[in-house]
């Protein structure tokens, strides 16, 4: 019954599915409900790597709250590409850059995390392709990760000449630990599929995208005789702290941002980094 009146307030079915976005046009990223579970695929598809800029950004965070407001069941969050789940932030729009883009930019990341690792229903991240930096932090606000094989996965901002803020930190911290996180925050490690496993960074490991998505939905399944009230409150107390900690300092951590990224030395590394991606080809 609840889910019939919380599935009516979407948008005209087909085939078995509810598709919309925000802004009415399907762009930067296409979420589909199944009408049978309520559960809702978001699908990132900015090409060619999914870096997040402020438009991907502000239309994830308009389909978080539609999400939230029409009491989605649950989400998977995934790539369209087989290859990168999301490359992190577009570079540009931390090189050389305007400070009235980059505040908005800035701020919608922020709005995101906090909407996704708050989001009240259960989350999944299923990570068919690469996930440094940012598309990391994505995966992490997620409660379950499902990642393909041979993949990488990790916060790297140190090689990048770059700090990972606290939120980031935290994130991290509250997956894989302290002394674990401390490792691979210093040294900017990428983690195989197989090594984030053993580690616990990431929670199942998956053959291609279609295994991956498969046990994406098999996650849901566990909550089957949970009430989603005692869910969500828990997950709200659970998470609560880490979300204040920014919430508290959103503007703070604005500045530092803005900041760090216009040091001459971070500006001369971006740039760097920028060439020597242009030269280089991952398999
Ligand atoms: C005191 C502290 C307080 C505050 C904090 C201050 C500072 C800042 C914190 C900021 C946090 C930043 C987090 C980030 O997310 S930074 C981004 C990090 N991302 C990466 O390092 C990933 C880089 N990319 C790759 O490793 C590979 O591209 C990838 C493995 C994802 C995919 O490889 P593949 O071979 O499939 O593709 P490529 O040929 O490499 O790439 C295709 C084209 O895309 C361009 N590209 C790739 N990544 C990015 C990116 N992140 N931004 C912009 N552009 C990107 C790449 O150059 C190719 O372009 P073309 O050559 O085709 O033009």
């Amino acid at each position: 019954m609840f889910l019939r009146s919380a599935l009516s307030l979407w948008p005209l079915a087909r085939n078995g599915t509810r598709s919309y976005s925000s802004t009415g046009v399907t762009k930067l990223v296409a979420v589909t409900v199944d009408d049978q579970t309520g559960i809702a695929t978001v699908n990132l598809q900015r090409p060619p790597v999914n870096s997040l800029n402020l438009e991907l950004l502000t239309e994830l965070s308009s389909s978080l709250t539609d999400l939230e407001k029409n009491k989605s069941r649950g989400i998977i969050l995934k790539s369209y590409s087989d290859a990168v789940f999301s490359a992190g932030i577009d570079i540009l729009e931390m090189y050389k850059c305007e400070e009235e883009r980059v505040t908005l930019f800035w701020s919608a990341l922020q709005e995101v995390w906090i909407k996704l690792y708050g989001h009240f229903a259960p989350t999944v991240a299923c990570i068919n392709g690469h996930a440094p930096a940012g598309g990391c932090l994505l995966a992490l606000s997620c409660e379950y990760r499902v990642m393909v094989k041979e993949k990488t996965i990790g916060l790297n901002e140190t090689k990048l000449g770059i700090v990972a803020p606290q939120w980031f930190i935290a994130s991290l911290v509250n997956i894989i630990g302290q002394r674990q996180s401390e490792v691979a925050l210093t040294t900017g490690k990428m983690f195989t599929t197989e090594e984030a496993l053993r580690i616990g960074l990431v929670d199942e490991m998956a053959e291609n995208t279609e295994d991956a998505f498969s046990k994406s939905l098999e996650f849901f399944k566990k909550f089957k005789n949970i009430s989603p009230f005692a869910r969500a409150q828990t997950k709200a107390f659970i998470r609560e702290s880490t979300i204040q900690a920014l919430v508290k300092n959103r503007e703070k951590d604005l500045k530092m941002f803005i900041n760090e990224i216009r040091k001459e030395n971070v500006q001369k590394g971006l740039g760097q980094y920028l060439e020597s991606l242009k030269k280089r080809k991952v398999s």
